[in-house]
C-alpha cells in the first residue's frame, strides 16, 4: 500500500525535522521506514521507501518535495536548452539506494521487497509544470506542439528510469512497479503515440531481469489494455473500473492489482469489509490478483483499519 507509512505515528516521529528527500538518501531511515508498515500490518510485501523524483534529483535536477504539495522543480524544463540539466543517471549516483536495498533484503527474509520508479510521462509532467498540476497544460502543449523536444525529454527519462530500476534489481528487489500516476489525463490514441513507446522501453528493458513488472496508473480505465501491452506482468487498476471488467479489457495473460478506493477506509468497518469482499471476488476473474488500494493511503487513515483490512484479505484469500 503506497505511502502507508504516512498514517503511522512511528513514521511521523522518525521523520520529525528530516526533509523527505534527505530521508530517502539515508539508508538507515529508509530501512526503518520501509519496515514499519510490514511490522504493523503484516502485509505480504514491503514497498521501498523513496519517491519517484529521487532519480531525477540524482541526475542533476534541482527540486524539493514539499509536504502537503509534492515535488517542486526550481527551474522547469521548457526548451531544448533545458535538456542538458537532466544528465544520464549512473548507478554510483544512487549508491544510497543500493545500500538501503541490501540492508532491507537482509532484514526482510522471506518477505519480498517491491522496488519502483516513476514512468516517463509522470516524471515529465513534474519537470515541465514545475510541480503538481490538475490540467497538465504545459505538459500537453509540449507533447502536441513540440514533439521532437517531447520525445528527447521522454527518451532521457526512460533511460534514467531503466538504469534506476536495474540498480534496484541488482541490489535485490523481488518485483518492480512503474508508476505512471498521471497518464489517465490522456486519450488512448495519445497515450499510444506519445507515451507508450517510452514506457515500453523501460518495461521491456527489464524482461531479462526476471522479476515481475507492475504497471500502475490512476484514472486509466481506457488505457488498461495499452498499459498491459507496454510490457507489464501486472496492471494496476484504480477503483473506477471493477477488476472483472478490467480483466476483460487487459486480456487473460496479465494479472491485476487493486483496487479498493482509499476513501472507503473512512466509511466504517462494515463498509470496508463488504467492499473488500467485492474486490476480492471480482479479482478472481483475473489470472492473478495483487490486492491493494486503488491509490495511495491517505495520511488521515486509521492504522487500525489497515491492520484489520490486511487480516481480512488473508482470511478470505486463504493466504
Ligand atoms: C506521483 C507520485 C509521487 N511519489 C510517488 C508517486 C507515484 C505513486 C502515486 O501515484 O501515489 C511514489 C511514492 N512516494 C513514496 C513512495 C514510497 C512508498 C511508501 O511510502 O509507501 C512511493 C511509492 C513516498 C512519499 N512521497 C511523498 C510522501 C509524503 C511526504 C512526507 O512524508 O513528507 C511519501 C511518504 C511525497 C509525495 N511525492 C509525490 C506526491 C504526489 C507526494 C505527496 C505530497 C503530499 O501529499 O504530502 C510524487
Amino acid at each position: 500500500m503506497r505511502q502507508a507509512g504516512r498514517s503511522l505515528p512511528e513514521y511521523r516521529k522518525i521523520r520529525e525535522g528530516v526533509g523527505m528527500l534527505e530521508s530517502c538518501r539515508r539508508p538507515d531511515l529508509v530501512t526503518e521506514i520501509t519496515l514499519q508498515p510490514v511490522r504493523r500490518h503484516d502485509v505480504d510485501a514491503a514497498i521501498f521507501f523513496s519517491d519517484i523524483v529521487v532519480p531525477i534529483a540524482a541526475a542533476g535536477i534541482d527540486l524539493d518535495i514539499v509536504a502537503g504539495t509534492g515535488p517542486v522543480v526550481a527551474e522547469p524544463i521548457r526548451a531544448e536548452s533545458d535538456l542538458a540539466r537532466l544528465r544520464p543517471l549512473v548507478p554510483a549516483d544512487v549508491d544510497f539506494v543500493t545500500e538501503a536495498i541490501r540492508l532491507l533484503v537482509a532484514e526482510l527474509g522471506a518477505t519480498p521487497l517491491i522496488g519502483f520508479a516513476g514512468a516517463p510521462f509522470t516524471l515529465a509532467s513534474y519537470l515541465i509544470e514545475g510541480g503538481p498540476s490538475r490540467t497538465y497544460l504545459k505538459t500537453k502543449a509540449m507533447m502536441y506542439g513540440a514533439p521532437d523536444l517531447w520525445n528527447a525529454l521522454l527518451a532521457r527519462l526512460a533511460d534514467i528510469t531503466l538504469t534506476f530500476l536495474r540498480v534496484q534489481v541488482d541490489a535485490g528487489v523481488s518485483a518492480v512497479q512503474l508508476f505512471d500516476s498521471w497518464a489517465g489525463a490522456l486519450s488512448e490514441a495519445d497515450y499510444r503515440r506519445h507515451v507508450m513507446p517510452h514506457s515500453a522501453k523501460v518495461l521491456t528493458g527489464l524482461i531479462d531481469a526476471g522479476v515481475p513488472r507492475i504497471h500502475f496508473g490512476v484514472g486509466t480505465g481506457v488505457l488498461l489494455e495499452a498499459m498491459g501491452e507496454a510490457g507489464a506482468d501486472v496492471v494496476g487498476v484504480d477503483w473506477r473500473t471493477p477488476l472483472d471488467e478490467a480483466t476483460r479489457r487487459i486480456g487473460p495473460d496479465r494479472a491485476v492489482q487493486g483496487n479498493l478506493d482509499p476513501a472507503i477506509l473512512f466509511a466504517g468497518w462494515e463498509t470496508v469489509e463488504r467492499e473488500t469482499r467485492r474486490v476480492l471476488a471480482q479479482g478472481r476473474a483475473a489470472p492473478g490478483h495483487v490486492f491493494n488500494l486503488g491509490h495511495g493511503v491517505m495520511p488521515e487513515t486509521d492504522p487500525e483499519i489497515l491492520t484489520r483490512l490486511v487480516a481480512l484479505v488473508h482470511e478470505v484469500s486463504g493466504s
